[in-house]
């Protein structure tokens, strides 16, 4: 075979790249161990025939696309089964590259997401011991998602309507949906492709309601797949994205389950219908903790797709001609084009690494909570929640920016960069929406600033409040350290604007939920503060940390991305950084020449950071962004592939064109 020629511009950034690649994969993937395993991973899924297309996914309809992603999710199933991975997809760090293969065989999102991603860990989660042994024997018979959200309500839980009545008398769980604003909407993989479902609803015993719980509920017939009787299920129709991930509503009619349907660690339901409550009632609602807290890596990692195919694009494409006598430069030589991409690469690098934190702060609690200890969920919620809602929001604009960075051909779907949007914008939404999370942590801030005002101690994650609140400024220094106690500073001062607001409108004699909502808007603002001042403080620490571990070359490069990450962010808040510090005008012209200064020492590395991320071209899926650089062949190859181009002239020309041509000319 011959081998491929890589563009030439390619070829001279990775010459001039002045660290080791293969450090920092080693680096990104967690070890060397996990990328020589993700390696094979890669090398024996992507070498499956079976699972390219010969038709682009885009050009198939919608039926056809979702038909397609499952005959490609079932061979991934098997190929899961047969072990020959040695172990199922999991989620160490809070991101796995065993199931980040996905978007080498799927391009939008797989049917099958919401069956590993939230059906086995509720059940692991929220199933008794007896129950998972039962349920684990059924194994791969049961396809699941979980249902919650319905028509009328997705964020306000105790809001549902579904309800499961128990009846003593058959020892069963009667589940139904009263109006059509109780019908499940929106659950992945729920309208063709699973035949169980975790079900969130009404638990009713003894004529009591006793709020949401979790049932497990068949809704196929395990050999016909055929709806059983008393469900209605089908499909919610095209989306934004997620065009594969076959959301499905699901409407029940007095349907009835076994009394050991319902899931029954934390609470349950005795023969007689006596209920036994759980120690905490958000044990419910554990599993959307979990899946928040992997949301940080998880759009970390889209991100990384995303600037590696814009940076890639960047060195190759040039544009205009500001020097007469000069070709057209690169387009990563404008400046304006680094400020739009080196924030993608280090926010990426940002919440990959505060995303481990996360995840493993995550598994010290669920620890310490299988010891009883629920002392710390109040606050892994919050934190959860706004770095949640923090870091999808940031990873869309970073995405689109990436987009808008490769110019019209980063509107073209075979640049990827559209799907990529679509799947990350999700995340804004989905599992909790954006304000909604903002404002569930700002519950914690109002009650740790009274607890602050009161001189108790505070949890470490709030802990700065203390030192700000005693000192009511920052002293600002231009140092990474000073930045960060900048954004402590802003965010103490504005959980202290919204929480005397909050307080003025009570004492004004308004209701506490009145005189929330009054104060909504400074609310999330100092969420938005705190989740920023976490993420500078973890990533800065966690890069120094790093530094003195690999070599002084990638120790630079990691600096320089952290630094370039806080000083952004500084500049952007300047506006706060004026009000809640002594930063100066002269202060900040300095930061924003450091911040160019970062941008021109980040530019001869910025193709090797890129390739760090070492994401195979098949799961890139981007004209633009693959490792040779052949944006021109390749746009011009994808566009073949179009329909309309296999013929030269189309049938709705005889059709309807040139009637219209006939009667113009009458
Ligand atoms: C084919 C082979 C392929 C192989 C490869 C595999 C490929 C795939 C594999 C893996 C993929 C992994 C990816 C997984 C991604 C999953 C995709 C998910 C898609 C989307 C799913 C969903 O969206 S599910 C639905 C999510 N819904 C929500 O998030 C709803 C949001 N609403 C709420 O959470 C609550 O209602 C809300 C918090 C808003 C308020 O609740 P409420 O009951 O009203 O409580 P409230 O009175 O306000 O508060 C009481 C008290 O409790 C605290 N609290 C609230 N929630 C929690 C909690 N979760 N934990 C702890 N505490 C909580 C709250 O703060 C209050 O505290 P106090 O202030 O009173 O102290
Ligand atoms: C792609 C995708 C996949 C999904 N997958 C699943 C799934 O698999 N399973 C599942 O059960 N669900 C799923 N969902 C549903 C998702 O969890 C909900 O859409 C989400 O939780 C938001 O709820 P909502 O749609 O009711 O929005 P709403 O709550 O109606 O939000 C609308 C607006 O009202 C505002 N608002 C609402 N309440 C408040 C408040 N208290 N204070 C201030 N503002 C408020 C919001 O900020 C928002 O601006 C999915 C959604 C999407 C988009």
């Amino acid at each position: 075979m011959s081998e491929v020629k890589v563009n030439e511009d390619l070829v001279k950034e990775r010459q001039k790249c002045s660290f080791d690649v293969e450090e920092l994969i080693h680096l990104v993937d967690g070890g060397k161990h996990n990328t020589l395993e993700r390696k094979k991973i890669e090398q024996y899924v992507l070498s499956i025939k079976e699972l390219k297309d010969e038709v682009p996914e885009e050009y198939l309809s919608h039926k056809e696309r979702y038909e397609n992603s499952v005959r490609k999710g079932c061979i991934l199933f098997m190929v899961l089964m047969k072990g020959i991975l040695e172990r199922k997809p999991s989620r160490n760090d809070g991101i796995s590259y065993n199931y980040k293969i996905i978007n080498g065989v799927i391009k939008d999102i797989t049917p099958f997401m919401l069956h590993f991603g939230m059906f086995l860990p509720t059940l692991a989660s929220q199933a008794s011991p007896e129950q998972q042994q039962e349920w684990l024997k059924k194994g791969i018979q049961m396809i699941g998602t979980y249902a919650q959200t319905e028509l009328g309500h997705g964020t306000f839980l105790r809001g549902l309507e579904t309800t499961a009545t128990y009846d003593a008398d058959t020892e069963e769980f009667v589940i139904h949906s009263p109006k059509v604003t109780s019908y499940k909407w929106w659950p992945g993989g729920l309208a063709q492709t699973v035949n169980h479902c975790i079900v969130m609803a009404q638990l009713y015993t003894k004529g009591k309601n006793h709020g949401i719980h979790p049932f497990l509920v068949q809704i196929r017939d395990i050999e016909t797949h055929m709806p059983l009787p008393g469900i209605k299920v089908g499909d919610i129709g095209p989306k934004l994205g997620f065009q594969t991930a076959n959301n499905g509503f699901l409407g029940f009619d007095n349907y009835r389950i076994p009394r050991m349907n319902m899931l029954m660690k934390n609470s349950q339901v005795l023969k007689d219908g006596t209920y036994v409550k759980a120690k905490n009632d958000k044990l419910t609602y554990g599993t959307m903790v979990f899946v928040r807290v992997t949301i940080v890596a998880d759009v970390a990692y889209e991100l990384a797709r995303a600037a590696t195919i814009a940076v890639r694009y960047a060195a190759v494409r040039h544009q205009s001609k500001p020097k007469p006598n000069e070709p057209e430069p690169q387009i990563l030589d404008y400046v304006t084009q680094q400020h739009k991409l080196f924030i993608a690469v280090a926010t990426s690098h940002a919440f990959r690494t505060v995303g481990r934190w996360l995840w493993s702060t995550y598994t010290k609690v669920i620890a310490d909570m299988r010891h009883g200890n629920m002392d710390q969920l109040p606050e892994l919620h919050a934190l959860a929640c706004c770095l949640k809602a923090v870091c999808s929001k940031d990873a869309s604009t970073c995405v689109e920016q990436c987009r808008f960075a490769c110019g019209g051909h980063g509107y073209m779907q075979s640049s990827n960069l559209p799907i990529i949007y679509g799947i990350v914008t999700a995340t804004v939404t989905y599992e909790g929406e954006h304000t909604v999370m903002l404002l569930q942590t700002a519950r914690y801030l109002v009650k740790a600033y009274k607890q602050a005002s009161e001189g108790k101690s505070l949890t470490p994650t709030v802990a700065y409040m203390t030192k700000y609140l005693k000192s009511g400024s920052h002293y600002w220094q231009n140092t990474p350290e000073g930045i960060i106690g900048g954004f402590q500073a802003v965010a103490t001062g504005k959980i202290k604007e919204a929480c005397e607001s909050l307080f003025q409108h009570v004492k004004s004699g308004k209701d506490y939920e009145d005189a929330w909502n009054l104060s909504s808007v400074r609310l999330i603002n100092a969420s938005e503060a705190h989740a920023r001042a976490v993420l500078c403080e973890m990533f800065w620490k966690e890069i120094q940390r790093i530094s003195t571990t690999v070599s002084p070359s990638l120790a630079i490069v990691l600096t320089q991305l952290a630094e370039l990450y806080l000083n952004y962010w500084a500049l952007e808040k300047r506006g706060d950084m004026l009000m809640y510090s002594t930063i100066t005008k002269e202060d900040i012209s300095s930061l924003q020449r450091r911040y160019e200064e970062l941008l021109a020492l980040i530019r001869p590395n910025a193709v090797g950071i890129v390739d760090a991320f070492d994401i195979r071209d098949e799961i890139l899926c981007s004209t633009l962004g693959a490792y040779d650089g052949r944006v021109y062949e390749r746009l011009m190859e994808e566009a073949m592939k179009s329909p309309l181009n296999k013929e030269p002239v189309n049938q709705s020309f005889h059709k309807y064109i040139k009637p219209l041509l006939i009667q113009a000319k009458l």
